[in-house]
Protein backbone atom coordinates (compact mmCIF):
# COMPACT_ATOMS: atom_id res chain seq x y z
CA UNK A 1 0.00 0.00 0.00
CA UNK A 2 2.93 2.24 0.09
CA UNK A 3 3.10 3.13 -3.60
CA UNK A 4 -0.61 4.10 -3.15
CA UNK A 5 0.07 6.23 -0.30
CA UNK A 6 3.28 7.82 -2.23
CA UNK A 7 1.13 8.17 -5.27
CA UNK A 8 -1.77 10.13 -3.33
CA UNK A 9 1.12 12.10 -1.62
CA UNK A 10 2.70 13.16 -5.25
CA UNK A 11 -1.09 14.06 -6.71
CA UNK A 12 -1.68 16.31 -3.55
CA UNK A 13 -0.20 19.03 -4.65
CA UNK A 14 -3.98 19.60 -7.20
CA UNK A 15 -5.55 18.14 -4.34
CA UNK A 16 -8.04 21.35 -4.81
CA UNK A 17 -9.30 19.61 -8.59
CA UNK A 18 -9.27 16.41 -6.92
CA UNK A 19 -11.81 17.45 -4.12
CA UNK A 20 -14.17 19.50 -6.62
CA UNK A 21 -14.37 16.55 -8.47
CA UNK A 22 -15.41 14.48 -5.34
CA UNK A 23 -17.46 16.90 -4.37
CA UNK A 24 -19.53 17.32 -7.71
CA UNK A 25 -19.72 13.37 -8.03
CA UNK A 26 -21.27 13.06 -4.51
CA UNK A 27 -24.01 16.09 -5.41
CA UNK A 28 -24.84 14.17 -8.35
CA UNK A 29 -25.24 10.72 -6.70
CA UNK A 30 -27.23 12.39 -3.76
CA UNK A 31 -29.82 14.60 -6.67
CA UNK A 32 -30.37 11.37 -8.23
CA UNK A 33 -30.97 9.72 -4.71
CA UNK A 34 -33.35 13.00 -4.21
CA UNK A 35 -35.22 12.35 -7.44
CA UNK A 36 -36.17 8.76 -7.29
CA UNK A 37 -36.78 8.97 -3.32
CA UNK A 38 -39.11 11.64 -4.28
CA UNK A 39 -40.59 10.29 -6.89
CA UNK A 40 -41.60 7.76 -5.45
CA UNK A 41 -43.11 9.06 -2.53
CA UNK A 42 -45.08 11.79 -4.53
CA UNK A 43 -46.72 9.02 -6.78
CA UNK A 44 -47.84 6.98 -4.18
CA UNK A 45 -48.78 9.90 -2.35
CA UNK A 46 -50.83 11.10 -5.25
CA UNK A 47 -52.23 7.92 -5.89
CA UNK A 48 -53.45 7.25 -2.43
CA UNK A 49 -54.71 10.90 -2.33
CA UNK A 50 -56.69 10.24 -5.37
CA UNK A 51 -58.38 7.04 -3.76
CA UNK A 52 -59.24 9.32 -0.63
CA UNK A 53 -61.59 11.15 -2.58
CA UNK A 54 -62.47 14.78 -3.65
CA UNK A 55 -61.91 16.81 -0.50
CA UNK A 56 -58.15 15.33 0.69
CA UNK A 57 -57.18 16.23 -3.34
CA UNK A 58 -58.24 19.84 -3.11
CA UNK A 59 -55.58 19.55 0.18
CA UNK A 60 -52.96 18.14 -1.12
CA UNK A 61 -50.07 20.31 -2.05
CA UNK A 62 -49.02 19.16 -5.66
CA UNK A 63 -46.91 21.79 -6.26
CA UNK A 64 -43.96 21.64 -3.86
CA UNK A 65 -43.05 17.85 -4.84
CA UNK A 66 -43.51 18.41 -7.94
CA UNK A 67 -40.89 21.80 -8.09
CA UNK A 68 -38.67 19.89 -6.04
CA UNK A 69 -38.70 16.94 -8.57
CA UNK A 70 -37.74 19.44 -11.19
CA UNK A 71 -35.08 20.60 -9.19
CA UNK A 72 -33.36 17.45 -8.55
CA UNK A 73 -33.56 16.69 -12.16
CA UNK A 74 -32.11 19.68 -13.17
CA UNK A 75 -29.26 19.41 -10.20
CA UNK A 76 -28.45 15.72 -11.51
CA UNK A 77 -27.93 17.12 -15.26
CA UNK A 78 -25.96 19.80 -14.22
CA UNK A 79 -23.83 18.51 -11.20
CA UNK A 80 -23.08 15.41 -13.75
CA UNK A 81 -22.20 17.81 -16.61
CA UNK A 82 -19.59 20.04 -13.68
CA UNK A 83 -18.27 16.94 -12.18
CA UNK A 84 -17.38 15.47 -15.80
CA UNK A 85 -15.61 18.94 -16.56
CA UNK A 86 -14.08 19.02 -13.19
CA UNK A 87 -12.62 15.46 -13.11
CA UNK A 88 -11.31 15.47 -16.53
CA UNK A 89 -9.46 18.93 -16.05
CA UNK A 90 -8.17 17.36 -12.70
CA UNK A 91 -7.07 14.43 -14.03
CA UNK A 92 -5.21 15.88 -17.22
CA UNK A 93 -3.80 18.44 -15.02
CA UNK A 94 -2.75 15.45 -12.27
CA UNK A 95 -1.41 13.61 -16.21
CA UNK A 96 0.85 16.48 -17.04
CA UNK A 97 2.42 16.74 -13.27
CA UNK A 98 2.91 12.89 -13.43
CA UNK A 99 4.86 13.00 -16.89
CA UNK A 100 6.66 15.88 -15.64
CA UNK A 101 7.52 14.72 -12.60
CA UNK A 102 8.81 11.41 -13.60
CA UNK A 103 10.91 13.63 -16.55
CA UNK A 104 12.44 15.48 -13.57
CA UNK A 105 13.90 11.80 -11.76
CA UNK A 106 14.75 10.16 -15.15
CA UNK A 107 17.09 12.94 -16.49
CA UNK A 108 19.18 12.80 -14.24
CA UNK A 109 20.13 9.11 -14.78
CA UNK A 110 20.58 9.55 -18.30
CA UNK A 111 21.95 8.35 -20.17
CA UNK A 112 24.39 6.26 -17.96
CA UNK A 113 21.55 4.47 -15.60
CA UNK A 114 19.10 4.12 -18.67
CA UNK A 115 21.29 2.06 -21.07
CA UNK A 116 20.44 -0.65 -18.59
CA UNK A 117 16.76 -0.35 -19.30
CA UNK A 118 15.76 -1.53 -22.64
CA UNK A 119 14.31 0.96 -24.96
CA UNK A 120 11.00 -0.53 -25.38
CA UNK A 121 10.21 -1.33 -21.57
CA UNK A 122 11.44 2.33 -20.83
CA UNK A 123 9.02 3.75 -22.95
CA UNK A 124 6.10 1.38 -21.53
CA UNK A 125 6.82 3.23 -18.38
CA UNK A 126 7.00 6.78 -19.58
CA UNK A 127 3.48 5.98 -21.50
CA UNK A 128 1.69 2.99 -20.29
CA UNK A 129 2.31 3.13 -16.01
CA UNK A 130 1.69 6.80 -16.26
CA UNK A 131 -1.80 6.57 -17.36
CA UNK A 132 -2.57 3.57 -15.31
CA UNK A 133 -1.25 5.46 -12.42
CA UNK A 134 -3.25 8.34 -13.58
CA UNK A 135 -6.50 6.18 -13.45
CA UNK A 136 -6.09 6.11 -9.76
CA UNK A 137 -7.88 9.78 -9.63
CA UNK A 138 -10.83 9.39 -11.55
CA UNK A 139 -11.28 5.22 -11.02
CA UNK A 140 -10.38 4.88 -7.40
CA UNK A 141 -9.98 8.04 -5.62
CA UNK A 142 -13.33 9.53 -6.51
CA UNK A 143 -15.87 6.38 -6.91
CA UNK A 144 -14.39 5.16 -3.01
CA UNK A 145 -14.62 8.62 -1.23
CA UNK A 146 -17.87 9.96 -3.02
CA UNK A 147 -19.43 6.16 -1.83
CA UNK A 148 -18.84 6.48 1.06
CA UNK A 149 -19.42 10.26 1.78
CA UNK A 150 -23.14 9.60 -0.45
CA UNK A 151 -23.70 6.31 1.22
CA UNK A 152 -23.61 8.02 4.63
CA UNK A 153 -25.55 10.68 4.21
CA UNK A 154 -28.34 8.65 2.61
CA UNK A 155 -28.31 5.92 5.47
CA UNK A 156 -28.64 9.46 7.85
CA UNK A 157 -31.64 10.17 5.31
CA UNK A 158 -33.31 6.77 6.16
CA UNK A 159 -32.84 6.68 9.88
CA UNK A 160 -35.51 9.65 9.53
CA UNK A 161 -37.66 6.72 8.97
CA UNK A 162 -36.46 3.45 9.80
CA UNK A 163 -33.39 2.30 11.70
CA UNK A 164 -33.46 -1.08 10.71
CA UNK A 165 -33.90 0.04 6.52
CA UNK A 166 -30.92 2.52 7.25
CA UNK A 167 -28.77 -0.25 9.07
CA UNK A 168 -30.37 -2.67 6.33
CA UNK A 169 -29.32 0.04 3.37
CA UNK A 170 -25.67 0.62 5.05
CA UNK A 171 -24.90 -3.28 5.19
CA UNK A 172 -26.45 -3.67 1.48
CA UNK A 173 -23.99 -0.95 0.78
CA UNK A 174 -20.90 -2.53 2.21
CA UNK A 175 -21.84 -5.97 1.04
CA UNK A 176 -22.28 -4.76 -2.82
CA UNK A 177 -19.64 -2.27 -2.26
CA UNK A 178 -16.91 -3.32 -0.56
CA UNK A 179 -17.40 -6.71 0.30
CA UNK A 180 -18.04 -7.95 -3.21
CA UNK A 181 -15.27 -6.10 -4.73
CA UNK A 182 -12.27 -7.07 -1.65
CA UNK A 183 -13.39 -10.44 -3.16
CA UNK A 184 -12.86 -10.15 -6.19
CA UNK A 185 -9.88 -8.03 -5.79
CA UNK A 186 -8.34 -10.60 -4.36
CA UNK A 187 -9.22 -13.21 -6.41
CA UNK A 188 -8.62 -10.55 -9.39
CA UNK A 189 -5.15 -9.13 -7.91
CA UNK A 190 -3.20 -12.46 -9.66
CA UNK A 191 -4.56 -12.32 -13.03
CA UNK A 192 -4.59 -8.06 -12.83
CA UNK A 193 -0.81 -8.25 -12.21
CA UNK A 194 0.02 -10.52 -14.78
CA UNK A 195 -2.28 -8.47 -17.32
CA UNK A 196 0.22 -5.66 -16.51
CA UNK A 197 3.03 -7.72 -16.90
CA UNK A 198 2.07 -9.48 -19.86
CA UNK A 199 1.15 -6.45 -21.82
CA UNK A 200 3.88 -4.80 -21.07
CA UNK A 201 6.39 -7.66 -22.44
CA UNK A 202 3.99 -8.11 -25.40
CA UNK A 203 4.47 -4.11 -26.08
CA UNK A 204 8.42 -5.00 -25.69
CA UNK A 205 8.29 -7.76 -28.09
CA UNK A 206 6.63 -5.93 -30.49
CA UNK A 207 8.88 -2.58 -30.33
CA UNK A 208 11.72 -4.75 -30.39
CA UNK A 209 10.63 -6.66 -33.38
CA UNK A 210 10.06 -3.85 -35.57
CA UNK A 211 13.56 -2.02 -34.65
CA UNK A 212 15.10 -5.47 -35.64
CA UNK A 213 13.03 -6.60 -38.29
CA UNK A 214 15.90 -6.79 -40.93
CA UNK A 215 17.86 -8.73 -38.56
CA UNK A 216 14.90 -10.93 -37.84
CA UNK A 217 14.20 -11.30 -41.78
CA UNK A 218 17.72 -11.95 -42.68
CA UNK A 219 18.91 -14.59 -40.41
CA UNK A 220 15.24 -16.40 -40.42
CA UNK A 221 14.22 -15.76 -36.82
CA UNK A 222 11.39 -14.09 -37.26
CA UNK A 223 9.32 -17.53 -36.51
CA UNK A 224 11.06 -17.58 -33.11
CA UNK A 225 10.17 -14.36 -32.25
CA UNK A 226 6.26 -14.64 -33.78
CA UNK A 227 6.14 -17.95 -31.31
CA UNK A 228 7.75 -16.06 -28.28
CA UNK A 229 4.91 -13.55 -28.96
CA UNK A 230 2.45 -16.03 -29.33
CA UNK A 231 2.66 -17.46 -26.18
CA UNK A 232 2.68 -14.22 -24.85
CA UNK A 233 -0.63 -13.17 -26.18
CA UNK A 234 -2.37 -16.85 -24.99
CA UNK A 235 -1.31 -16.38 -21.74
CA UNK A 236 -2.28 -12.64 -21.95
CA UNK A 237 -5.79 -14.42 -23.21
CA UNK A 238 -5.58 -16.94 -20.32
CA UNK A 239 -5.56 -14.32 -17.41
CA UNK A 240 -7.79 -11.65 -19.25
CA UNK A 241 -10.18 -14.52 -19.28
CA UNK A 242 -9.65 -15.57 -15.55
CA UNK A 243 -10.06 -11.48 -15.00
CA UNK A 244 -13.73 -11.85 -16.53
CA UNK A 245 -14.73 -14.62 -14.90
CA UNK A 246 -13.89 -12.74 -11.21
CA UNK A 247 -15.40 -10.04 -12.61
CA UNK A 248 -18.69 -12.01 -13.20
CA UNK A 249 -18.66 -13.38 -10.04
CA UNK A 250 -18.33 -9.96 -8.74
CA UNK A 251 -21.52 -8.93 -10.18
CA UNK A 252 -23.74 -11.47 -9.44
CA UNK A 253 -22.52 -10.73 -5.81
CA UNK A 254 -22.85 -7.60 -6.31
CA UNK A 255 -26.33 -8.00 -7.60
CA UNK A 256 -27.89 -10.42 -5.20
CA UNK A 257 -26.63 -7.76 -2.14
CA UNK A 258 -28.32 -4.77 -4.08
CA UNK A 259 -31.60 -6.58 -4.74
CA UNK A 260 -32.20 -8.34 -1.06
CA UNK A 261 -31.15 -5.16 0.37
CA UNK A 262 -34.38 -3.36 -1.41
CA UNK A 263 -36.66 -6.36 -0.20
CA UNK A 264 -35.46 -6.15 3.36
CA UNK A 265 -35.98 -2.18 2.62
CA UNK A 266 -39.78 -2.82 1.85
CA UNK A 267 -40.27 -4.97 4.72
CA UNK A 268 -38.68 -2.83 7.44
CA UNK A 269 -40.87 -0.18 5.55
CA UNK A 270 -43.79 -2.12 5.45
CA UNK A 271 -43.85 -2.91 9.59
CA UNK A 272 -42.87 0.65 10.68
CA UNK A 273 -45.66 1.77 8.65
CA UNK A 274 -47.98 -0.86 10.28
CA UNK A 275 -46.42 0.15 13.50
CA UNK A 276 -47.97 3.78 12.64
CA UNK A 277 -44.80 5.17 12.49
CA UNK A 278 -44.21 6.49 8.68
CA UNK A 279 -47.05 7.34 6.19
CA UNK A 280 -48.08 4.97 3.37
CA UNK A 281 -46.64 6.39 0.96
CA UNK A 282 -43.08 6.81 2.62
CA UNK A 283 -42.46 3.22 2.06
CA UNK A 284 -42.09 3.43 -1.74
CA UNK A 285 -39.80 6.65 -1.16
CA UNK A 286 -37.66 4.36 0.90
CA UNK A 287 -37.77 1.74 -1.48
CA UNK A 288 -36.94 3.62 -4.53
CA UNK A 289 -34.05 5.62 -2.24
CA UNK A 290 -32.73 2.23 -1.85
CA UNK A 291 -32.65 1.74 -5.50
CA UNK A 292 -30.78 5.22 -6.40
CA UNK A 293 -28.30 4.43 -3.46
CA UNK A 294 -26.51 1.66 -5.66
CA UNK A 295 -25.60 4.02 -7.96
CA UNK A 296 -23.02 4.81 -5.20
CA UNK A 297 -21.44 1.62 -5.37
CA UNK A 298 -21.61 0.17 -8.83
CA UNK A 299 -18.49 1.88 -9.92
CA UNK A 300 -16.33 0.19 -6.36
CA UNK A 301 -15.72 -3.29 -8.11
CA UNK A 302 -13.66 -1.97 -11.44
CA UNK A 303 -12.03 0.68 -8.54
CA UNK A 304 -10.47 -1.64 -7.05
CA UNK A 305 -9.58 -4.36 -10.14
CA UNK A 306 -8.15 -1.09 -11.09
CA UNK A 307 -6.14 -0.90 -8.02
CA UNK A 308 -4.33 -3.94 -8.40
CA UNK A 309 -3.06 -2.53 -12.20
CA UNK A 310 -2.40 0.96 -10.69
CA UNK A 311 -0.05 -0.60 -7.48
CA UNK A 312 1.87 -2.79 -10.03
CA UNK A 313 2.47 0.41 -12.74
CA UNK A 314 3.48 2.49 -9.23
CA UNK A 315 6.04 -0.15 -8.31
CA UNK A 316 7.71 0.02 -11.38
CA UNK A 317 7.32 3.89 -11.94
CA UNK A 318 8.78 4.03 -8.19
CA UNK A 319 11.57 1.60 -9.10
CA UNK A 320 13.17 3.34 -11.75
CA UNK A 321 12.54 6.61 -10.25
CA UNK A 322 14.35 5.61 -7.42
CA UNK A 323 17.66 4.67 -9.07
CA UNK A 324 20.36 7.05 -7.48
CA UNK A 325 21.71 9.00 -10.41
CA UNK A 326 25.02 7.47 -11.42
CA UNK A 327 26.43 11.33 -10.72
CA UNK A 328 25.47 13.13 -7.48
CA UNK A 329 23.01 16.14 -8.72
CA UNK A 330 25.08 19.61 -8.07
CA UNK A 331 24.57 21.61 -5.05
CA UNK A 332 26.31 24.68 -6.22
CA UNK A 333 26.42 26.40 -9.11
CA UNK A 334 29.42 25.09 -11.38
CA UNK A 335 32.42 26.61 -11.11
CA UNK A 336 33.79 29.10 -13.98
CA UNK A 337 37.14 27.48 -15.66
CA UNK A 338 39.71 29.16 -16.33
CA UNK A 339 40.50 28.28 -19.91
CA UNK A 340 39.75 24.50 -20.93
CA UNK A 341 42.54 22.96 -20.19
CA UNK A 342 42.33 19.45 -19.15
CA UNK A 343 44.66 17.74 -16.57
CA UNK A 344 43.66 13.79 -15.14
CA UNK A 345 45.45 12.30 -12.59
CA UNK A 346 45.39 8.72 -11.90
CA UNK A 347 42.20 8.38 -12.45
CA UNK A 348 40.19 4.97 -11.80
CA UNK A 349 37.02 3.98 -12.99
CA UNK A 350 34.33 1.52 -12.65
CA UNK A 351 31.42 0.86 -13.68
CA UNK A 352 30.15 -1.53 -10.98
CA UNK A 353 31.92 -1.40 -7.15
CA UNK A 354 32.76 -5.32 -8.46
CA UNK A 355 33.84 -5.04 -12.27
CA UNK A 356 37.32 -4.13 -13.05
CA UNK A 357 38.70 -1.21 -13.69
CA UNK A 358 38.18 0.53 -17.03
CA UNK A 359 40.42 3.39 -16.12
CA UNK A 360 43.40 2.38 -13.82
CA UNK A 361 45.13 5.04 -12.56
CA UNK A 362 44.96 7.17 -16.55
CA UNK A 363 47.09 10.05 -16.60
CA UNK A 364 46.83 12.15 -19.32
CA UNK A 365 47.35 16.18 -19.62
CA UNK A 366 45.20 18.26 -22.47
CA UNK A 367 46.26 22.16 -22.96
CA UNK A 368 43.79 24.41 -24.20
CA UNK A 369 44.02 23.87 -28.00
CA UNK A 370 45.46 20.59 -27.97
CA UNK A 371 43.97 18.31 -30.99
CA UNK A 372 44.22 14.39 -29.52
CA UNK A 373 43.94 11.63 -30.84
CA UNK A 374 42.77 8.61 -28.88
CA UNK A 375 43.07 4.80 -30.30
CA UNK A 376 43.04 1.74 -28.59
CA UNK A 377 42.11 -2.04 -28.80
CA UNK A 378 38.05 -2.67 -28.54
CA UNK A 379 36.99 -2.35 -24.91
CA UNK A 380 40.01 -0.53 -23.96
CA UNK A 381 38.18 2.47 -22.43
CA UNK A 382 37.69 5.03 -25.48
CA UNK A 383 34.19 5.78 -24.82
CA UNK A 384 34.68 5.49 -21.04
CA UNK A 385 37.17 8.23 -21.09
CA UNK A 386 34.75 10.66 -23.13
CA UNK A 387 32.01 9.75 -20.28
CA UNK A 388 34.30 10.72 -17.30
CA UNK A 389 34.78 14.04 -18.88
CA UNK A 390 30.97 14.96 -19.83
CA UNK A 391 30.45 13.60 -16.11
CA UNK A 392 27.89 10.36 -17.83
CA UNK A 393 30.14 8.50 -15.05
CA UNK A 394 31.55 9.21 -11.89
CA UNK A 395 35.14 7.94 -11.29
CA UNK A 396 36.25 6.79 -8.05
CA UNK A 397 39.97 7.47 -7.90
CA UNK A 398 42.51 10.27 -8.59
CA UNK A 399 42.22 14.28 -9.35
CA UNK A 400 40.83 15.60 -12.99
CA UNK A 401 40.50 19.03 -13.09
CA UNK A 402 38.58 20.93 -16.25
CA UNK A 403 40.13 24.46 -16.45
CA UNK A 404 42.34 24.46 -13.26
CA UNK A 405 38.25 23.61 -11.43
CA UNK A 406 37.59 19.81 -9.78
CA UNK A 407 35.71 18.17 -12.61
CA UNK A 408 33.76 16.61 -9.93
CA UNK A 409 32.13 20.32 -9.07
CA UNK A 410 30.37 20.09 -12.42
CA UNK A 411 27.18 18.23 -13.98
CA UNK A 412 26.78 16.60 -17.18
CA UNK A 413 24.64 19.61 -18.46
CA UNK A 414 28.00 21.73 -17.13
CA UNK A 415 29.97 19.54 -19.28
CA UNK A 416 27.09 19.88 -22.48
CA UNK A 417 28.02 23.46 -22.69
CA UNK A 418 31.37 23.11 -23.09
CA UNK A 419 31.63 20.37 -25.09
CA UNK A 420 30.35 19.45 -28.80
CA UNK A 421 30.44 15.67 -29.75
CA UNK A 422 30.29 14.38 -33.30
CA UNK A 423 30.07 10.56 -33.94
CA UNK A 424 28.93 7.84 -35.66
CA UNK A 425 25.77 7.88 -34.06
CA UNK A 426 24.96 11.63 -34.11
CA UNK A 427 21.01 11.54 -33.75
CA UNK A 428 19.00 13.09 -36.51
CA UNK A 429 15.48 13.56 -35.61
CA UNK A 430 12.38 12.63 -37.94
CA UNK A 431 12.03 15.77 -38.74
CA UNK A 432 13.37 18.74 -40.72
CA UNK A 433 17.28 20.10 -41.97
CA UNK A 434 16.48 23.16 -39.75
CA UNK A 435 15.10 21.54 -36.76
CA UNK A 436 17.78 18.96 -36.58
CA UNK A 437 20.79 22.42 -37.23
CA UNK A 438 18.34 24.40 -34.26
CA UNK A 439 19.02 21.35 -31.70
CA UNK A 440 22.79 23.18 -31.55
CA UNK A 441 21.74 26.40 -31.19
CA UNK A 442 18.06 27.65 -31.12
CA UNK A 443 19.07 31.14 -31.79
CA UNK A 444 20.81 30.47 -34.79
CA UNK A 445 19.32 32.68 -37.82
CA UNK A 446 18.85 31.65 -41.36
CA UNK A 447 22.01 33.17 -41.91
CA UNK A 448 23.96 31.35 -39.46
CA UNK A 449 22.49 27.89 -40.54
CA UNK A 450 23.81 28.36 -44.23
CA UNK A 451 26.99 29.46 -42.98
CA UNK A 452 27.48 25.86 -40.72
CA UNK A 453 25.91 23.94 -43.95
CA UNK A 454 28.33 26.15 -46.18
CA UNK A 455 31.41 24.97 -44.08
CA UNK A 456 30.33 21.52 -43.77
CA UNK A 457 29.98 21.18 -47.48
CA UNK A 458 25.96 20.37 -47.62
CA UNK A 459 24.67 23.44 -48.64
CA UNK A 460 24.61 22.88 -52.50
CA UNK A 461 23.18 19.64 -51.81
CA UNK A 462 19.94 21.35 -49.26
CA UNK A 463 19.50 23.92 -52.12
CA UNK A 464 18.75 20.94 -54.19
CA UNK A 465 16.53 19.88 -52.52
CA UNK A 466 12.92 20.89 -53.10
CA UNK A 467 12.01 22.40 -49.67
CA UNK A 468 15.47 23.24 -49.04
CA UNK A 469 15.90 23.72 -45.29
CA UNK A 470 12.57 22.68 -44.43
CA UNK A 471 13.06 19.11 -46.04
CA UNK A 472 12.32 16.30 -43.91
CA UNK A 473 15.25 13.56 -43.01
CA UNK A 474 13.30 10.94 -42.04
CA UNK A 475 13.32 8.64 -39.22
CA UNK A 476 16.95 8.27 -37.93
CA UNK A 477 17.86 10.52 -41.01
CA UNK A 478 17.09 7.31 -43.66
CA UNK A 479 16.53 9.82 -46.11
CA UNK A 480 20.04 10.68 -46.02
CA UNK A 481 23.04 8.99 -47.10
CA UNK A 482 25.57 8.24 -44.47
CA UNK A 483 28.48 10.81 -45.59
CA UNK A 484 25.63 13.45 -45.49
CA UNK A 485 24.23 12.83 -42.07
CA UNK A 486 27.47 13.34 -40.70
CA UNK A 487 27.66 16.55 -42.46
CA UNK A 488 24.46 17.68 -40.78
CA UNK A 489 26.65 16.71 -37.35
CA UNK A 490 29.15 18.99 -38.96
CA UNK A 491 27.10 21.99 -38.92
CA UNK A 492 25.98 21.43 -35.81
CA UNK A 493 29.26 21.28 -34.45
CA UNK A 494 29.70 24.68 -36.44
CA UNK A 495 26.53 26.22 -34.70
CA UNK A 496 27.39 25.41 -31.57
CA UNK A 497 31.17 27.41 -30.66
CA UNK A 498 31.98 24.90 -27.82
CA UNK A 499 35.81 25.39 -26.45
CA UNK A 500 35.54 21.10 -26.92
CA UNK A 501 35.08 19.46 -29.41
CA UNK A 502 34.47 15.21 -28.98
CA UNK A 503 35.03 13.44 -32.38
CA UNK A 504 33.93 9.81 -31.45
CA UNK A 505 34.43 7.52 -34.88
CA UNK A 506 33.15 10.44 -36.59
CA UNK A 507 34.23 8.49 -40.13
CA UNK A 508 33.33 4.75 -39.28
CA UNK A 509 30.83 3.30 -41.55
CA UNK A 510 31.94 6.02 -44.50
CA UNK A 511 34.36 4.49 -47.96
CA UNK A 512 37.62 6.13 -47.73
CA UNK A 513 36.71 8.63 -50.23
CA UNK A 514 33.95 10.17 -48.18
CA UNK A 515 36.07 9.74 -45.42
CA UNK A 516 38.70 11.78 -47.05
CA UNK A 517 36.11 14.56 -48.14
CA UNK A 518 34.60 14.70 -44.50
CA UNK A 519 37.95 14.86 -42.69
CA UNK A 520 39.14 17.88 -45.31
CA UNK A 521 35.40 19.98 -44.57
CA UNK A 522 36.64 19.02 -40.62
CA UNK A 523 39.74 20.54 -40.54
CA UNK A 524 38.49 24.01 -40.47
CA UNK A 525 35.82 23.13 -37.34
CA UNK A 526 38.88 21.79 -35.10
CA UNK A 527 40.40 25.32 -35.44
CA UNK A 528 40.40 27.28 -32.11
CA UNK A 529 39.08 23.93 -30.34
CA UNK A 530 40.31 21.80 -27.90
CA UNK A 531 39.74 18.20 -29.66
CA UNK A 532 39.67 14.61 -28.46
CA UNK A 533 39.64 12.18 -31.33
CA UNK A 534 39.09 8.70 -31.24
CA UNK A 535 39.36 6.61 -33.79
CA UNK A 536 40.28 2.95 -35.20
CA UNK A 537 41.00 4.21 -38.68
CA UNK A 538 44.27 6.13 -38.98
CA UNK A 539 43.02 8.88 -41.73
CA UNK A 540 41.83 11.45 -39.25
CA UNK A 541 45.22 11.15 -37.02
CA UNK A 542 47.14 13.13 -38.85
CA UNK A 543 44.74 16.26 -38.24
CA UNK A 544 45.95 15.76 -34.48
CA UNK A 545 48.70 17.03 -32.45
CA UNK A 546 49.54 14.32 -30.74
CA UNK A 547 47.78 10.38 -30.27
CA UNK A 548 47.37 8.41 -27.26
CA UNK A 549 46.87 4.85 -26.80
CA UNK A 550 44.79 3.30 -24.62
CA UNK A 551 45.90 -0.15 -23.07
CA UNK A 552 45.41 -1.74 -19.51
CA UNK A 553 43.35 1.46 -18.20
CA UNK A 554 46.25 4.03 -19.12
CA UNK A 555 47.29 6.29 -21.51
CA UNK A 556 50.76 6.18 -23.36
CA UNK A 557 51.80 8.87 -25.68
CA UNK A 558 52.07 6.83 -29.66
CA UNK A 559 55.71 7.89 -30.48
N1 LIG B 1 27.73 1.33 -19.11
C1 LIG B 1 28.61 0.37 -18.88
N2 LIG B 1 28.44 -0.47 -17.84
C2 LIG B 1 29.31 -1.45 -17.58
N3 LIG B 1 30.42 -1.68 -18.31
C3 LIG B 1 30.67 -0.88 -19.35
C4 LIG B 1 29.77 0.19 -19.69
N4 LIG B 1 30.28 0.82 -20.77
C5 LIG B 1 31.43 0.17 -21.09
N5 LIG B 1 31.66 -0.84 -20.24
C6 LIG B 1 32.81 -1.73 -20.25
O1 LIG B 1 33.97 -0.93 -20.12
C7 LIG B 1 34.97 -1.39 -20.99
C8 LIG B 1 35.44 -0.25 -21.89
O2 LIG B 1 34.38 0.09 -22.74
P1 LIG B 1 34.46 1.33 -23.75
O3 LIG B 1 33.15 1.44 -24.41
O4 LIG B 1 34.98 2.51 -23.02
O5 LIG B 1 35.57 0.80 -24.77
P2 LIG B 1 35.99 1.43 -26.14
O6 LIG B 1 37.48 1.52 -26.10
O7 LIG B 1 35.26 2.69 -26.43
O8 LIG B 1 35.54 0.27 -27.12
P3 LIG B 1 35.10 0.37 -28.66
O9 LIG B 1 36.30 0.78 -29.44
O10 LIG B 1 34.66 -1.00 -28.98
O11 LIG B 1 33.99 1.39 -28.73
C9 LIG B 1 34.41 -2.58 -21.76
O12 LIG B 1 34.86 -3.74 -21.14
C10 LIG B 1 32.92 -2.43 -21.58
O13 LIG B 1 32.32 -3.69 -21.52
Amino acid sequence: MSDIWRLVRLLSPRRGWMLAGLGMATVTLLANFGLLALSGWFLAATALTGLAGIAAQNTFNFFTPSAMVRFFATLRVLSRYTERLVTHEATFRLLADLRVWFYTRLEPLAPAALQTQRAADLLNRIVADIDTLNLFYLRVFVPVLTAIAAGLLMAAFFAFFSWPAALALILGLALNGMLAPVLTNRLGAKPGVEITRLTAALRTEYVEALQGMGELLVFGAAPAMQARAAVLNEELATAQAQMGRVAGLGLALSGLAANATLLAVLVFGARRFEAGGIGAAQVPMLVLGAMAAFEATAPLPGALQYLGQIKEAARRIFALADQPPPIAPQEAAAPKPAGYGLSLDNITLRYAPDSPAVLNGLCLTVPEGQHIGIVGATGAGKSTLINLLLRFHEFQGGVARFGGQDLRAFGSADMARHITVISQRSYLFHTTIRDNLLLANGAADEAALWHALDVAQLSDFVRSLPRGLDCLVGEAGSRLSGGQARRIALARAVLKPAPWLILDEPTEGLDTETERAFLADLAPILKGRTVFYITHRPAGLKLMDEVYTLRDGQAFKAA
